[in-house]
């Protein structure tokens, strides 16, 4: 039989039995959930990323609720398990979850939690360092410094590109897009079609992905990069995460960091709040909050969250009451 999972157990003897797959940033969502007669299980494993089957021994035979990582495959079996174990609520900890399959949640009543609202700013900061970055290579300046290669001042030494009046093309500028425009020292305006965007923006010559891997043919843009030593890319996120597509680790005009978008201590701390409450709400039988890109009154460290599920994706498909406050 497999060895069970490591797990750091806070109140013992809670009633509701929630579980965490991962160690996540700040201490109230755990004092949140305390306090609500849950005992808490986080699940203290070194590995990265856990599998199906972990996370099935993790949730055993009792569960009420779990919160989960982007990197997890909640799908039928997930799901299934959970509900077998007397679980109705599941929050993802980020505002994406194209690793769950919704229509299997569904299948099995369990609520969806994710957690908007809270990332916007962080992520197009992100999204603007790296284009900065990019622009100016900076990556790179910063790699031939530390090789002790800078022996004086050139006149075409780490040319880049001067930002200041062009115009950057959103591709899908929903909250954290706009927000990334507004940040940026360029000129902007809505496009009615991606065509539009593509024969407007300036910035083409340089390509920021902090959304999500496939919205990228990876294999063909290191092909790009190759060809074209001008072009220059920010990327966040990869087609296969973690894995990148070969060639790409060795391209100069590229930039990657490790999907860090929403990496501020803020909006993680933000991101474990939400997703606690999610769960814990479900559990409690707490309507659906209004608006869930509204999320302030359930961040503020000094008054107790609304009694609301700030976020849950699936809520009109299982018919869940929604929030008056
Ligand atoms: O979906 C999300 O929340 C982000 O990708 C996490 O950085």
């Amino acid at each position: 039989m497999a060895k069970p999972l490591q797990v750091e157990v806070y109140n013992p003897n809670g009633k509701y039995r929630v579980i965490s797959t991962k160690s996540m940033p700040g201490t109230r969502w755990i004092n949140l959930l305390i306090e609500q007669d849950c005992r808490l299980e986080i699940c203290t494993e070194k590995k990265t990323i856990l599998s199906v089957e972990d996370i099935i021994s993790l949730i055993g035979d009792r569960c009420d609720g779990v919160i989960g990582q982007l990197t997890e495959d909640w799908g039928e079996t997930l799901f299934s398990a959970l509900s077998r174990a007397g679980g109705k609520a599941f929050s993802n900890m980020a505002v994406g979850y194209n690793n769950v399959d919704v229509n299997a949640a569904n299948k099995y009543g369990v609520a969806v939690g994710n957690t908007p609202g809270v990332l916007t700013e962080t992520t197009a900061e992100l999204a603007a360092s790296l284009s900065l970055a990019a622009a100016r290579r900076i990556v790179e300046a910063d790699e031939f410094m530390r090789a002790g290669l800078y022996d004086g001042w050139l006149p075409h030494l780490f040319v880049g590109n001067l930002l200041k009046g062009q115009t950057v093309g959103v591709i899908g500028a929903g909250r954290i897009g706009s927000a990334y425009a507004r940040m940026m020292p360029v000129t902007w305006k809505r496009a009615s079609s991606m065509d539009e965007v593509l024969r407007e923006a300036d910035v083409e010559a340089i390509l920021i992905n902090c959304s999500r891997g496939p919205v990228i043919d990876e294999v063909a843009l290191v092909e790009h990069l190759k060809a074209n030593p001008m072009f220059r890319v920010g990327l966040d996120v990869f087609e296969d995460e973690p894995y990148m597509k070969p060639g790409l680790s060795e391209m100069k005009n590229a930039i990657v960091v490790p999907h860090i978008a929403s990496a501020s201590k803020w909006t993680r701390e933000g991101m474990a709040t939400l997703a606690a409450l999610n769960v814990l709400g479900k559990i409690k039988g707490y309507p659906i909050w209004g608006d869930p890109n509204r999320v302030e009154p359930f961040l503020d460290e000094n008054s107790p969250p609304p009694a609301a599920c700030p976020s849950i994706v699936n809520s009109k498909a299982l018919g869940l009451p929604v929030s008056k406050l």
